[in-house]
């Protein structure tokens, strides 16, 4: 029996996107002058099946665990800070809430597992797996079962937000230490040495770095027989990683776009792509990550990000952040006159 997260995804509709693209040189303006715009409108109408694009509904899902590789001090802040950042999320003073309630977006937090105890509210699905993933210097992050738990918190959420009628779904994520587990993660996807990817995540110093780095390449040693990207994920991700995973291949399975925040996101989306490689199509990279593993994370999804603002938050402030410029794609599309109807003379 194949596991859900390997059923292909919805398929584009060619249809649509050849009108819309058609719909686009009507309008008043030379061809092409809107440049992404033109074409993120496109997409959209390719991947709602319809010629004329909405993303109002917006819903965004944090996706909070704790890691087990904190334990070897690799991250600026405390431990603490993921439990904390939870009930700021819910109490409207982190960056994620203001941007979701400026945008008008429903956001709500999945707690997979903290060390600290949360508090409990009705935007927070209380979802614990274990207090923490495992310390992947020592073992692997995840048991097969743990892994697939996760995973399937990540469908469920998309369950939700489809049934909110959400048009536009944003994944995001917390985990004091996470940048470190997604470092490790993705030096296995691609290939590339540790340096080139690590960065100084909430803010190390350099020799904080240096001792990451040294870090990741204990957790890359203890790990060497992970190959298959789901054992990649299960050996040195952590529970909000899998259910990244898990959310963005429900989101194109069930043909609902994504916009991809920074680093950590990016990395759970190329992973999603290399264990179903349909998801690609449903996903909009929303900004570059000022941490350095980024670029290579975009290069391999052969994707630009749409923004360039240094953020290096995550939380899915990024995806937010290029909610304004896929409602003004749609806006523009949707209701610019057309040479005709303006009595504009089209190009001689
Ligand atoms: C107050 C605060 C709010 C955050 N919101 C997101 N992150 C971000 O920082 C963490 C990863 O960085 P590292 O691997 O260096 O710990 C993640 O939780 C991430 O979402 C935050 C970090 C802090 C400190
Ligand atoms: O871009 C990200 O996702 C990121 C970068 C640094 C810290 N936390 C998240």
């Amino acid at each position: 029996m194949q596991g859900w997260f390997l059923q292909s995804p919805k398929l584009l509709s060619d249809k649509h996107r050849d009108k819309a693209a058609a719909w686009q040189l009507q309008l008043t303006k030379p061809a092409g002058s809107l440049g992404r715009l033109e074409t993120l409108a496109v997409e959209l109408a390719a991947m709602q099946h319809k010629l004329h694009p909405h993303v109002q509904k917006v819903d965004i899902c944090v996706f909070a665990a704790d890691q087990g590789v904190c334990a070897e001090g690799v991250s600026a802040f405390p431990q603490s800070v993921t439990s904390q950042m939870i009930a700021n999320f819910v109490g409207g003073g982190a960056a994620i809430s203001v941007l979701a309630k400026s945008l008008g977006a429903n956001l709500s937090v999945v707690n997979l597992g903290t060390v600290f105890e949360s508090v409990s509210h009705a935007s927070i699905f209380d979802r614990t797996i274990a207090s923490q993933s495992g310390n992947i210097v020592k073992q692997p992050a995840m048991t097969e079962e743990q892994l697939q738990t996760a995973l399937m918190q990540g469908k469920e959420a998309l369950t939700r937000a489809r049934k909110s009628g959400c048009e536009l779904f944003i994944a995001g994520e917390m985990g004091i230490g996470n940048t470190t587990t997604t470092t490790a993660l993705l030096v296995k996807l691609l290939h590339l040495p540790v340096t080139d990817l690590v960065g100084s995540g909430t803010g190390l110093n350099a020799k904080g770095v240096a001792h990451k780095v040294e870090v990741i390449e204990r957790a890359l040693a203890r790990h060497q027989q992970a190959i298959l990207p789901l054992d990649i994920l299960r050996c040195l991700g952590g529970f909000e990683l899998a259910a990244l995973v898990g959310s963005y291949i429900a989101a194109a399975q069930a043909g609902i776009p994504v916009l991809v925040d920074g680093f950590i996101c990016t990395t759970a989306a190329l992973l999603a792509c290399r264990v179903n490689p349909g998801v690609e199509a449903w996903l909009i990279l929303a900004h570059a990550s000022a941490e350095p593993g980024h670029k290579a994370a975009a290069q391999a999804l052969n994707k630009v990000p749409l923004l360039d603002f240094q953020l290096r938050l995550g939380e899915a402030s990024g995806a937010a952040l290029a909610v304004p410029l896929l409602r003004l794609a749609c806006d523009l599309h949707n209701n610019m006159a057309t040479f005709a109807e303006a009595g504009v003379a089209d190009k001689a």
